[in-house]
């Protein structure tokens, strides 16, 4: 018996004791003679098999109930946004389902049980005929949000995952995930590097598919962060490769972001599928790169479908603060100082192109062809890597012209030549093969995208831009947190 046990088996019997010897000695004083002796054994045996039942009745309860006994995690999604209680439901749930830290540790042993699985279940059965079951990692995150959403709206069933980490303002993926909610889509507060979590979502319900979205994102930050990229796009996407590959009831395909960073030092324009990518220029890149290596021993050894898309610098509605764009919106309204790199170009993609990729990609996946759950494989499974960018490079100084018209004020430049942090001069994407494959034809030009990104900005952080776009009036119509909070995001 292991200490503890023995420990508190020892304990049991001390108060056992203690509390028999109390009730003998009250009996003795009322009773007093030999009559008293046969009282206090029957009371002694009598509290005894009281103590048994209680033990037992918590073991079964605890076998049938495990999850009664652990975190409460009613899945929002059950409730419907329009019913009176539905937002206090919600709220409720939320609490329940937020109230970890979201670390590794914190949510492997508390997602679990007989009645969680079954609410898994059912999130993920899809509405529509031959819809697909899809496990969204990052769903949080800027464009796990716009797919989770997208693939909800098609009656594709859709289960959430984020860690909700604090590389930008967190606040920002709560109010994506609350939107999420609203819709009947789950957003579950864990990690990818939870591995025991992973497998046992992937067990609990069949899913068709994973799309892996989760990742430290930022080209410049890697050089202050190194770790998080390693510890995120490294061993997280092992995380997931290793639960899907392994996945019990059937092997899901899995398309995953990758990243137009991985042409790097590449000169040849537009970027292909077909040129160099073994010259990196930052951290960033690096792990995004060896993440299409891993990519390709998982499928090569356990037969897993995999897809990797290299988004080639994703704007659009309810974007990521620390994207240039972003930034650039904020510290224009702000009146603060923006620093643009000379003659740095993007191929700025628009989120409704790269969301209709990413479900052309989950649509032509194919299937995995591991069986026994990863330990052998029936055949080669597809395995796919293509570039998912809007085909014309812009300047940034461009780019930042947009937003000055749009937000109705100059922004306040600095121009410097571009630092040797990790930074690329352009992109410019050939998507003829996600083209063939899938129909991917991005359609919205920078000025339009931009538009509905500052129509969005102006509304979720109140934004003033008949005043000129000086004024940030307080959010939501709930709080004035919001406009701190516009204002602190990370950069
Ligand atoms: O497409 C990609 O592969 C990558 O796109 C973006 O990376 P990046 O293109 O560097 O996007 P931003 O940080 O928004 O920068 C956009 C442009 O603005 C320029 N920039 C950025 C920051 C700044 O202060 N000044 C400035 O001129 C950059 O040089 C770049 O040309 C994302 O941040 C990455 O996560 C993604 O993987």
């Amino acid at each position: 018996m292991p200490a503890g046990v023995v420990d508190a088996a020892a304990k049991g019997v001390r108060l056992d004791r203690h509390a028999a010897g109390a009730s003998s000695l009250l009996l003795r004083r009322a009773s007093g003679g030999n009559k008293h002796l046969l009282v206090s054994a029957s009371s002694h045996l009598l509290f005894r098999a009281t103590v048994l039942a209680t033990l037992a009745l918590v073991l079964l309860f605890a076998v049938h109930y495990p999850s009664l006994l652990s975190h409460s995690f009613t899945l929002s999604s059950s409730s419907s946004p329009h019913s009176p209680s539905s937002s206090s439901s919600r709220r409720s749930s939320h609490r329940s389902l937020l109230g970890r830290s979201g670390g590794p540790s914190s949510s492997s042993s508390s997602y679990s049980g007989a009645a969680w699985e079954r609410e898994i279940r059912r999130s993920v059965t899809p509405r529509r005929a031959d819809g697909l079951s899809v496990l969204v990692t990052g769903a949080a995150g800027f464009v796990g949000f716009h797919c989770s959403l997208a693939l909800h709206g098609r009656g594709d069933g859709v289960l959430g995952l984020d860690n909700f980490n604090g590389y930008y303002d967190p606040t920002l993926k709560r109010a994506r995930q609350r939107l999420l909610a609203s819709r009947g889509v789950s957003v579950l507060d864990a990690d990818i590097n939870d591995g025991a979590l992973l497998h046992r979502l992937l067990s609990a319900a069949p899913f068709t598919h994973v799309l892996h979205l989760a990742a430290q994102a930022g080209v410049r930050h890697a050089m202050r962060d190194p770790q998080a990229y390693v510890s995120s796009n490294v061993a997280g996407l092992v995380s997931v490769l290793e639960a899907a590959a392994h996945a019990g009831q059937q092997q899901p395909a899995v398309v995953w972001a990758s990243s137009s960073s991985v042409y790097g030092l590449n000169t040849e324009s537009p970027f292909s599928e077909d040129h160099r990518t073994d010259r990196p220029a930052s951290l960033y890149a690096a792990t995004k790169k060896a993440g299409e290596a891993i990519a390709h021993a998982y499928n090569h050894i356990y037969g897993l479908s995999i897809t990797g898309l290299r988004f080639f610098t994703v704007y659009g509605p309810w974007g990521r603060p620390d994207m240039a764009y972003f930034s650039f919106a904020r510290s224009i309204v702000a009146g603060e100082p923006i620093t643009l790199f000379r003659d740095a170009r993007r191929d700025f993609t628009y989120i409704d192109d790269v969301v209709r990729g990413c479900l052309g990609a989950l649509d032509t996946a194919g299937k995995s062809t591991g069986v026994s759950g990863g330990r052998k494989k029936s055949g080669p499974a597809p395995l796919r890597v293509y570039n998912l960018g809007n085909t014309s490079p812009v300047p940034v100084t461009r780019m930042v012209a947009v937003l000055e018209k749009l937000l109705g004020k100059k922004a306040n430049k600095r121009v410097v030549t571009m630092p040797t942090n990790g930074d690329v001069p352009f992109t410019h994407a050939n998507v003829t093969h996600a083209a063939r494959d899938f129909g991917y034809r991005p359609t919205t030009s920078l000025e339009e995208g931009l538009r509905h990104f500052v129509d969005w900005f102006v509304q979720y952080y109140k934004v003033d831009i008949k005043g000129g776009g000086n004024n940030v009036l307080a959010a939501g119509g709930k709080t004035g947190k919001r406009k701190s909070m516009a204002m602190s995001a990370a950069s």
